[in-house]
């Protein structure tokens, strides 16, 4: 069986959008002296999907958020010619041609990116001509069903994100993430603003149920340092990206102090990018996003090297392609998990462009044993909100 063709369209949202509210995420942009939303370039309003088609008319499909545009390029110029007449079954042979003839340029960022989502396609293409989900490909049932993780209360008023805790604790979530909207730039009177936030959430959701903080890039080493004895009062899980995905000897010495669990990685690429951060003890807990990382052939392989280093593997975001390898991974024991939102940064795009996605109920999400590949299909329903380019 051999692959034919690889198309990839790039979608743009042209609907209803949740416009910013001032600080409700620090980032990397933050340190620039630029004025206006620092979060612009980090939002997900294009999203990059790829189709991945064999000789017997059998679609897998993959996809990307970051860079659509460019990452589009690169596939259609460079890497579909690579993929095309291959057997998708020799997907490892597949994913070190796609690798290796880029190295020059593609082992991190919209390289990496690309190999993604072809690699994802890939997988949904091999479950669906064995007739199987992925997951059972991987490893099979761990899990009875999938614990996950509230993931939004972005930065706000302290009415407002108590407001957005308490439906979330209706929900029936155990779990919750929370951004945090000061950084460096806003000194000490920031630092008590953030902790203000996380006590006011504290307040809500209690002690019995795992708290998160994602600062998303958007502190460095000193003021992370500083941070750390103010939040510890409050038991965080963990403490997201403090500082910039490059600052690998940053994230080493904060996750030493043992305060607070360090976690990152969905800014990394590659097995050996990951493997650098397990290796140098970086993270307690590792968060790669598989349509980044390198989709499920080198998300599997980091997996083997997190669990030999006894480092759980969370997966940035959630969606299907992370879902089936928390569903196949022991080390991997919950997901995160954007709930289906207004479109604002744009977490939650996915979901107007996919259908099969499962939707979260009490604080759970499940798969279905019988489904095969990812179980998602491209959606028809909100195509009146997309500019889509071929
Ligand atoms: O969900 C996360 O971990 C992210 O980093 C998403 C990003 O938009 C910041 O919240
Ligand atoms: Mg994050």
């Amino acid at each position: 069986m051999k692959i034919k063709s690889v198309r990839t369209r790039v979608w743009t949202w042209k609907g209803p959008t949740v416009p910013p509210q001032g600080n409700f995420c620090t980032n990397a942009s933050d340190a620039l002296w630029m004025k206006g939303d620092a979060m612009s370039s980090f939002r997900f309003h294009q999203w990059l999907t790829c189709e991945v088609e064999t000789e017997d008319g059998t679609i897998g499909i993959g996809n990307a958020a970051l860079a659509p545009s460019v990452v589009k390029k690169a596939i259609d110029d460079w890497y579909a010619p690579l993929v095309i007449g291959e057997d998708p079954f020799d997907y490892a042979y597949i994913w070190e041609k796609m690798y290796r003839r880029s190295h020059a340029w593609g082992r991190k960022g919209i390289g990496m990116t690309a190999i993604s989502a072809i690699d994802i396609a890939i997988w949904d293409l091999m479950g669906k001509l064995v007739g199987k989900p992925v997951f059972k490909l991987l490893g099979g049932r761990t899990k009875e069903k999938i614990p996950v993780y509230y993931s939004k209360l972005y930065a706000g008023s302290i009415e407002a994100m108590q407001k957005e805790a308490e439906e979330a604790m209706k929900g029936g979530y155990k779990a919750f993430k929370s951004r945090f909207g000061f950084g460096p730039k806003d000194g000490m009177p920031g630092m008590r603003e953030n902790v203000k936030r996380v006590e006011a959430v504290r307040e809500v959701i209690g002690y019995d149920n795992d708290l998160m903080l994602e600062c998303y890039m958007g502190w460095n080493l000193d003021y992370a340092k500083r941070m750390l004895p103010k939040l510890a009062p409050y038991e965080p899980r963990w403490l997201e990206e403090p500082v910039i995905a490059d600052d690998v000897a940053g994230y080493a010495e904060l996750n030493a102090m043992n305060i607070v669990p360090i976690s990152g990685g969905e800014h990394e690429f590659s097995v050996i990018g990951c493997a650098e951060l397990i290796n140098r003890k970086a993270v307690s807990i590792l968060q790669y996003d598989t349509n980044r990382v390198g989709g499920i052939t080198a998300a599997q392989k980091i997996n083997a090297i997190a669990e030999a280093a006894q480092i759980p593997v969370i997966p940035h975001a959630g969606q299907m392609h992370n879902y089936h390898l928390t569903m196949a991974n022991t080390n991997c024991p919950i997901s995160e998990y954007f709930p289906v939102f207004d479109v604002e940064v744009g977490n939650e795009l996915f979901y107007y462009i996919f259908e099969g996605d499962p939707e979260a109920v009490d604080g759970y999400l499940q798969l279905d044993d019988d489904l095969p590949g990812l179980g998602i299909t491209i959606s028809d329903k909100h195509l009146q909100h997309f500019d889509i380019a071929e």
